[in-house]
């Protein structure tokens, strides 16, 4: 009898299970093997498991079920490192195995589509290989190939009456008989009605109703050459209207965000490095030839060159015969970085984005897989690419809260890089202008290598920062100075460009009646909902409730509203009556929820299409265009209110990241912060442009309450959909901690309901640890967990777990 252990779907557990190797399939298995197997007590179900090891003569312990077929063509689904980090993943973010396993692994290979079959050429014109077709078995199944050419695995063996053939068709693949693999059905992308001028749009066209007249309007002053409905302000009935008049016509427009390559632009030549970049590329490069573990930090300023420098490396490594990782936050959101390696990489980059759908995953993952492209670049998830001989991990941007996942297995994709790194023997580059604090105390503390690029390429200069105090300046609209305003202008007139920002749409579009104080809330969430404008719609943003909204108060009608900050629509209202001739391109959520959305965007502000780009976080993202002379933020103090610690780390980030997008090139930039508090440290260090100096004002603070780096945080959340479920599990969990912890070295904060005490209908409660001695034992809190859920388990209390959490909302 032959041994294995493995994890399986549906058993939460935190050993493997021990099962038995069907004869037939001893040799083919290997640790890593994506495997079926079946229950003792149930031998018709197969669970799908993965094998960690293959282990001979047996243990003591009785099998709890037998291995019975071998997926993915009998090639190991998970490489040995993949395989140790699943396990280190499990223990440090505190989850099981095979959710750690799970999450690895991309959806297309999960899922119990069955393998089709299909004859090779070489079947068909080379005629039978006398070694390999010699079984009864083998030559039945070739000859319903015959009949049919492409056959699932399933059917084969319905066709056959046998069970299990994945051996036998493993072999025939290896014989160049048949191949194996997944095929998906390709589910139609979505499309939604839009509508275009069926001609191009004349100004003469006189139409009388006012409504078909704004739309019209509307549609010519929108950034894409398209407009759904909502976004023209009108009915579809309205829009049907235009088309009988033969203005309009309809068309359809995928919808769903999609990165899209669509980002062109021309590849530029770099002549040579500067002197920084070649030194930081030196110490690099040596630290991959001597060939052991290392991490590095590179801080260098905005627009200082990095990913070239991430390109050089990159090269070297492929010509050392290895392959690399890039982990970028947001795939739409960097079309340009993308792009770029692109241009250098050509066929040898695989890049990973969610929106591909199961086929392209599929198969992207085998190229991965097969050795076939040797540099994986994407978002989070793919710290855990199929790659063998992994030289080098890049984490771009590595500040950015996006390599936080937010749901279980709650692992962040920066350190899973670092660990990851640490087990393939590769050189780990984290780079950033703005680094994490922790990163930048691994630093400095010497567990990572600090490299700096203190100044621009190419003669650039970084960009003066100013602040605009609003109570002591006259403003020209609701959001806007004066002195803004007139910067905008000098741009215009120089035919340069303008980067506006406002910051985070959750607390923009927030109001308040000015009579009763009325803040109209989500009933369901408890948060307060925001105003759109163009669906005259309260929405809440988490769970997406809406409620029409007459521009007063719910409670007192009062028409009295303070509109508490604006959101980027009313800005953009606001921009048109202030430039009237002006093309405003707006990046939102709202106007990049369709495909290519981010591309077409960022195309059309390079083509310079528009000189005026607003919108919120997502234009602070690496955006690298040389025209860009003026930043404006417009209410520059929102997000030091929100609930975190990191809050002033976070600001500071954001605001020097979306300063460093003016100025990078020969014409230098300037940068206007309107603020309401211009006394706050986040501020007047940004005017020095001292990032290290508010890192030790922060890091001050942190550690005289003991945050990370001083402590390690573990938030746990208790949720039920009775409210006192959550609160007395919370309780009993807080006192169960106590005793087993000592006042030295820990810290239990709460429990107290959490900042968003509600959501979707469950009420949260929360359990801050503050762990200074920076272990607690993963066991003894997961045990905790199980004994309490199975204590409430009829009352829906769910209780997560998170290690490291980014956000305690
Ligand atoms: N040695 C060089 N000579 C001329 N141009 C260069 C050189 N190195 C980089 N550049 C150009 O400088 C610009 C800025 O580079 P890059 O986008 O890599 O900056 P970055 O460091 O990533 O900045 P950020 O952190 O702001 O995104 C790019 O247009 C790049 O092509
Ligand atoms: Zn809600």
């Amino acid at each position: 009898m032959h041994f294995a252990l493995l994890y399986a779907n549906n058993y939460l557990r935190d050993e493997p299970l021990l099962v038995t190797v069907g004869d037939d399939l001893v040799g083919e298995l290997q640790p890593g093997c994506q495997v079926l197997f079946s229950p003792v007590n149930n031998t018709r179900r197969s669970v799908i498991g993965y094998v960690t090891e293959i282990t001979d003569p047996p243990q003591p312990n009785q099998p709890e079920g037998i291995i019975t077929d071998i997926l993915n063509s009998g090639k190991p689904v998970l490489t040995p490192i993949t395989l140790q980090l699943s396990i280190w993943i499990a223990d440090y973010y505190m989850t099981h195995p095979i959710e750690a396993i799970n999450a690895i692994l991309p959806a297309p290979l999960k899922t119990k589509v069955s393998e089709t079959v299909e004859l090779t050429d070489f079947q068909l014109t080379a005629g039978n290989n006398r070694k390999v077709v010699s079984t009864s078995l083998r030559k039945e199944i070739l000859k319903l190939l015959q009949q049919r050419k492409k056959l699932t695995v399933k059917q084969l063996e319905n066709q056959l009456g046998k069970q299990n053939l994945y051996r036998t068709l493993i072999e025939m693949e290896r014989g160049g008989l048949v191949t194996l693999k997944k095929a998906f059905k390709v589910a139609k992308p979505k499309t939604k009605t839009a509508y275009r001028f069926r001609q191009p749009y004349m100004q003469q066209e006189l139409l009388r109703a006012p409504r078909q007249a704004a739309a019209v309007k509307q549609l010519h002053a929108l950034e894409t050459s398209w407009g759904f409905p909502e976004q023209l302000g009108i009915t579809t009935g309205i829009a049907r209207e235009l088309v009988k008049k033969g203005i309009f016509e309809p068309i359809k427009v995928e919808t769903g965000t999609e990165f899209s390559t669509e980002f062109s632009e021309s590849k530029k030549t770099i002549k040579h490095l500067t002197d920084s970049q070649q030194r930081v590329l030196n110490s690099l490069l040596s630290g991959f030839r001597s060939g052991s573990f290392a991490t590095y930090l590179l801080h260098g300023i905005t627009g200082s060159g990095k990913t070239i420098i991430y390109i050089e490396l990159l090269k070297e490594v492929l010509s050392a015969g290895k392959t690399a990782i890039v982990l970028v936050p947001e795939i739409s959101l960097t079309p340009q970085t993308a792009s770029r390696f692109r241009q250098y990489f050509g066929n040898d980059i695989q890049i990973l984005h969610s929106a591909m759908n199961n086929q392209e995953k599929y198969n992207a993952w085998q190229k991965l897989r097969s050795g076939k492209a040797k540099i994986a670049l994407g978002a989070r998830s793919t710290v855990f690419a199929p790659l063998q001989n992994v030289g080098a991990i890049i984490v771009d941007e590595e500040h950015d809260m996006a390599y936080k996942q937010d749901r279980t297995p709650r692992y962040n994709g920066r350190d899973t890089a670092v660990m990851r790194a640490k087990l393939e023997g590769a050189l780990c580059v984290l780079g950033s202008a703005t680094p994490s604090f922790e990163s930048f105390y691994n630093a400095k503390s010497k567990k990572y290598s600090l490299l700096t690029l203190p100044e621009r390429v190419d003669g650039a200069t970084m960009p003066s920062i100013k602040l605009i105090p609003m109570r002591e300046n006259r403003k020209v609209s609701f959001s806007i100075s004066e002195v803004l305003y007139e910067e905008i202008k000098k741009r215009l007139e120089r035919n340069e460009q303008v980067i506006l920002l406002q910051n985070r749409r959750g607390f923009a579009g927030s109001l308040l009646c000015l009579d009763c104080g009325e803040i109209p809330t989500c009933k369901h969430c408890n948060i307060p909902m925001v105003y759109h404008a163009a669906t005259r719609q309260l929405r809440c943003h988490y769970c997406g409730h809406t409620v029409f909204y007459l521009e007063q108060c719910p409670h007192c009608s009062s028409a009295n509203i303070l509109y508490k900050s604006s959101g980027t629509e009313r800005i953009e209202e606001e921009l048109h009556k202030l430039f009237p001739e002006e093309k405003i391109l707006r990046m939102d959520v709202d106007t990049t929820g369709v495909k290519g959305a981010h591309a077409m965007i960022l195309n059309d502000f390079h083509e310079k299409k528009a000189r005026i780009l607003l919108g919120t976080q997502m234009v602070a993202k690496g955006l690298d265009f040389p025209d860009v002379t003026l930043v404006g933020v417009l209410m520059a103090d929102i997000g030091l209110n929100i609930p975190d610690f990191r809050a002033g780390e976070r600001l500071f980030a954001l605001l020097m990241q979306v300063a460093g997008r003016a100025g990078r090139s020969k014409i230098p930039g300037e940068v206007y912060l309107q603020t309401y508090n211009t006394d706050n440290d986040v501020f007047s260090f940004l005017l020095r442009g001292s990032y290290e100096k508010y890192y030790h004002l922060d890091m001050q603070a942190r550690k005289a309450l003991q945050y990370p780096p001083y402590a390690k945080l573990v938030s746990c959340e208790f949720s039920s959909t009775e409210e006192d479920i959550a609160q007395k599990a919370s309780e009993e969990f807080a006192e169960a901690l106590k005793p087993h912890l000592h006042s030295a070295t820990f810290l239990v904060l709460g429990p107290a309901p959490a900042g968003i005490a509600r959501i979707r209908g469950r009420y949260r409660y929360q359990v801050l640890l503050k762990l200074p001695g920076k272990k607690i034992s993963a066991d003894f809190l997961k045990k905790m967990r199980y004994s309490l859920m199975s204590k409430y388990s009829r009352n829906n209390l769910s209780i997560t777990i998170d290690v490291d959490p980014q956000s305690m909302m």
